[in-house]
């Protein structure tokens, strides 16, 4: 399965054939909380604060975790916003995004993750994966999606995005 082109592949079989990781976006009024990533996949980009799946927790308690171990505060709210299935050279997944707009603590720069509070209206979407910009202010914006992308040497080559579409097809949430 790990060779199908992703025209092949529906959500559900992509769930079942890549890695699963999560994103956390939260909204704060006109503002919304991004990570300068220190290490691993997109390292040195703006990213929302997110990572792996580990053993047989759900996306929602993977974000949870993460964003508690990135930023050291806790998300009471997650809801998922969408998903997306990603190809790339070295690294492929299906991504769960979650909005989320109540926390506890204070955002704290981390090993993995440096906060950067960015306007909602006025995204740094130059330091940013170049598709994320064609999700992200939905998911700000309350919005839901579902994307398909395919990256060859940093570029993007393939990018197929439905906003106000349930994401649900790609898994639990
Ligand atoms: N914003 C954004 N993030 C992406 C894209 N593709 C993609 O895999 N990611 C994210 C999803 C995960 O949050 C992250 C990959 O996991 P990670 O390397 O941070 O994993 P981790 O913290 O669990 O692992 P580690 O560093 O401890 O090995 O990259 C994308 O197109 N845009």
């Amino acid at each position: 399965m790990r060779g199908a082109t992703p025209a092949a592949l529906t959500p559900a079989a992509a769930r079942e054939a890549l890695p699963e990781a999560t994103l956390c976006h939260i909204v704060d009024g006109d503002r919304t909380l991004l990570i300068r990533k220190q290490r691993g996949v997109g390292a040195g980009k703006l990213v929302g604060p997110g990572g792996k799946l580990e053993g047989e927790e759900t996306p929602r308690e993977c974000v949870v975790r993460e964003v508690r171990e990135e930023l050291g505060i806790r998300v009471s709210d997650p809801d998922r916003a969408g998903a997306f299935a990603y190809w790339a050279d070295d690294w492929s997944a299906v991504v769960h995004v979650f909005r989320a707009t109540a926390y506890d603590g204070t955002p704290t720069e981390s090993e993995e993750a440096v906060p950067v509070w960015a306007p909602v209206d006025d995204l740094p979407t130059g330091e940013m994966w170049a598709t994320d910009r064609e999700w992200l202010p939905a998911v700000l914006d309350g919005d839901r999606f579902r994307g398909t992308f395919v990256y060859h040497a940093g570029e993007p080559r393939h990018v197929d995005v439905k906003t106000g579409v349930d994401a649900v097809a790609f898994g639990r949430p």
